[in-house]
């Protein structure tokens, strides 16, 4: 395995009479989509804000790249990490353009080379050349959001911290905007470390959660093993407060229905592949892909109509 690029040592953050962050150890890969989910104040904005040092550790090591983030002059930590918020302070009396183009022009990229990069980056985010002279209140909130998350990935930072960054959003942009970052985060291979208290959210984003409570990191683990393995009484209430109270009562012909099976044919041909029916629970399925990556479905007569594998439990999972 890679040598982590974050890592936290026994790190805690003591604000006055609060302890924020209680010995924290982590260790998140390069390349990795990491969530970081919990209720209101269980520590996670300022375990983010550690990372990029707008927090400082009162206890522990916190290490990027394998350096202490204390070793680092603050801009070169800074460039390399981009930072993305709930309220995406854009500057309002600059144009998108000049937005985008802080940190290039601090890094003194050519002027046609930003024009360039700033066209390229609307153009990813499906905004055309005529956003780049407005300005930002002339924005809807997604379109505002969008130009934050350019501006952050602008200076190609190895790392991207994102605070809450739908929270304000509609249920609409705010999964436009999922799906966006998720193909940004594909293309540009960062690292992503995504803060919110939306259980949905996490299992739709991450490669991995970690779940807090009272600065303290109850669990820390893929989207399936969370769902298949609460580690405590806590977790498994975090998810019945996001409706996945009983995964016993959902059953198979629930994701038939509202399109989560995969039909597939060259996939579903595995024949090893344990089968289940329309009456089987999604409790069950989810045990038996933890064990196999595949999991044939069956109509009464026993022929084959399709397949679930994680990615379409977890996405079924997501709308819920
Ligand atoms: N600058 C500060 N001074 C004093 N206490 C603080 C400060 N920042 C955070 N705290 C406290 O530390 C705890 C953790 O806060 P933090 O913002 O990290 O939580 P959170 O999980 O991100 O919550 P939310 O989802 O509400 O943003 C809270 O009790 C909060 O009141």
């Amino acid at each position: 395995m890679d040598s982590p690029l974050i890592e936290f040592d026994e790190v805690s953050k003591q604000f006055d009479n609060q302890l924020a962050v209680d010995h924290l150890n982590l260790a998140i890969q390069p390349g990795e989509f990491f969530v970081l989910v919990g209720s209101s104040g269980s520590g996670k904005t300022t375990t983010l804000k550690m990372i990029n040092r707008l927090v400082t550790a009162s206890a522990g090591t916190i290490r990027v790249a394998g350096r202490s983030v204390e070793d680092y002059d603050l801009p070169e930590l800074r460039w390399k990490i981009g930072y993305v918020l709930q309220q995406i302070a854009l500057f309002p009396t600059m144009t998108v353009a000049k937005n985008v183009s802080v940190i290039p022009d601090m890094q003194h990229l050519p002027n046609r080379a930003v024009r360039k990069l700033v066209s390229q980056l609307l153009a990813e985010v499906g905004l055309n050349d005529h956003f780049a002279n407005r300005m930002p209140r002339e924005l809807s909130g997604g379109q505002q959001q969008r130009v934050g998350i350019i501006r952050a990935l602008a200076g190609k930072p190895p790392i991207l911290l994102m605070d809450e960054p739908f929270s304000a959003l509609d249920p609409l942009a705010r999964e436009a905007l999922q799906g966006l970052i998720l193909k940004l985060h594909r293309d540009y291979q960062n690292t992503v470390v995504f803060v919110t208290h939306d259980m949905n959210e996490a299992l739709k984003l991450g490669d991995r959660i970690g779940i807090m409570k009272n600065g303290k990191l109850l669990q820390v683990g893929t989207p399936k093993e969370i769902t298949t393995n609460p580690a405590n009484q806590f977790v498994a209430d975090f998810f019945s407060n996001n409706r996945y109270s009983d995964l016993n009562k959902i059953l198979v012909s629930q994701l038939i229905e509202t399109g989560f099976m995969g039909t597939s044919k060259i996939i579903g041909e595995d024949r090893s592949a344990p089968a289940v029916g329309r009456s089987t629970t999604l409790k069950e399925v989810l045990r038996l892909l933890t064990s196999t990556p595949l999991v044939r479905v069956l109509d009464a007569r026993g022929k084959s109509i399709g397949w679930f594998n994680n990615e379409k439990v977890v996405q079924f999972l997501s709308t819920l």
